[in-house]
């Protein structure tokens, strides 16, 4: 089953006639003792829910800025038993939804049907596996619904029409909808196509979907969450926090609203 808290949350946002917004963060990058903060932060800021990255050392799909942040949680520790030990310590106090982004290799080294549980009894909402083809979901995904973790799945650009209507059909929570052909990290252009894209997506689930990849201003994100129902902010977010510039998280979450 979909994980209700996240759906719900989602919702909230769409009735109350805003964009959903998803700030990305790499957990443990500034240590982990700093992620509850950062988490309640996020939700002051109107955050719908926050996607917290689980460091790796070959993230795929990762552009420099998350790299650096992987590099920095790395190097104090930060592990997924670690998150997942730390998210479970502040559960009871959390109200806003938490979605891992992790590959498959530490999953698979954590144990699968561990994590989905763990996930479940630290309070995860979702997870993204970038690198889980839809053709491997089954080593997981009962799991997952055994323990109602949604599971978020991703599309691309270039994804064939087949492909993305299996996707659609299958996602919960959300539809990430990959708005940039590359790796991730903060642009300033974007592929005209993508609003077409992001309409026609839109048409062909009930789930919200949402932009990611290389939004890195209020004007962008307001610009594709036009064409769907919100944006995941990543590299932007990750850069700021680590330059201690706060306030200006808050304006931008507050103005992509
Ligand atoms: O950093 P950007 O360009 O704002 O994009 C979001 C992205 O970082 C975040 O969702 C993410 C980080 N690592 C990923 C790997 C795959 C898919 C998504 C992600």
């Amino acid at each position: 089953m979909s994980n209700q808290a996240l759906d719900l949350a989602l919702k909230e946002k769409q009735e109350a006639d805003e964009n959903i917004l998803i700030p990305y963060i790499m957990a443990g990058d500034g240590g982990l003792d700093i992620l509850e903060d950062r988490l309640n932060f996020l939700q002051e800021c109107g955050a719908a829910a926050v996607e917290l990255g689980i460091p790796f050392s070959d993230p795929v799909a990762d552009g420099p800025t998350i790299q650096d942040a992987g590099n920095r949680a790395l190097e104090n520790g930060t592990t997924l038993t670690s998150v997942l030990e730390t998210l479970q310590r502040f559960r009871e106090r959390r109200s806003i939804p938490v979605i891992l982004m992790t590959y498959l290799n530490p999953i698979y080294a954590y144990g699968v049907e561990n994590f989905a549980k763990d996930c479940a009894s630290a309070g995860v909402n979702g997870v993204i596996i970038p690198d889980l083809p839809l053709e491997e979901e089954t080593i997981i995904i009962d799991y997952l619904k055994k323990y109602s973790v949604s599971c978020i799945r991703l599309v691309a650009m270039t994804s064939p029409p087949e492909r993305i209507e299996k996707i659609t059909q299958r996602t919960e929570g959300f539809l990430y909808a990959v708005s940039v052909t590359g790796t991730t990290g903060a642009r300033t252009t974007h592929d005209s196509k993508v609003k077409t894209y992001l309409q026609k997506l839109k048409k062909s689930t009930e789930s919200p979907v949402l932009a990611g990849f290389g939004v890195s201003n209020s004007e962008k994100a307001l610009e594709l969450a036009a064409a769907c129902d919100g944006v995941v902010i990543g590299s932007k977010i990750v850069d700021l926090f680590n330059q201690g510039k706060s306030d200006e998280i808050r304006e931008l979450l507050l103005e992509s609203r």
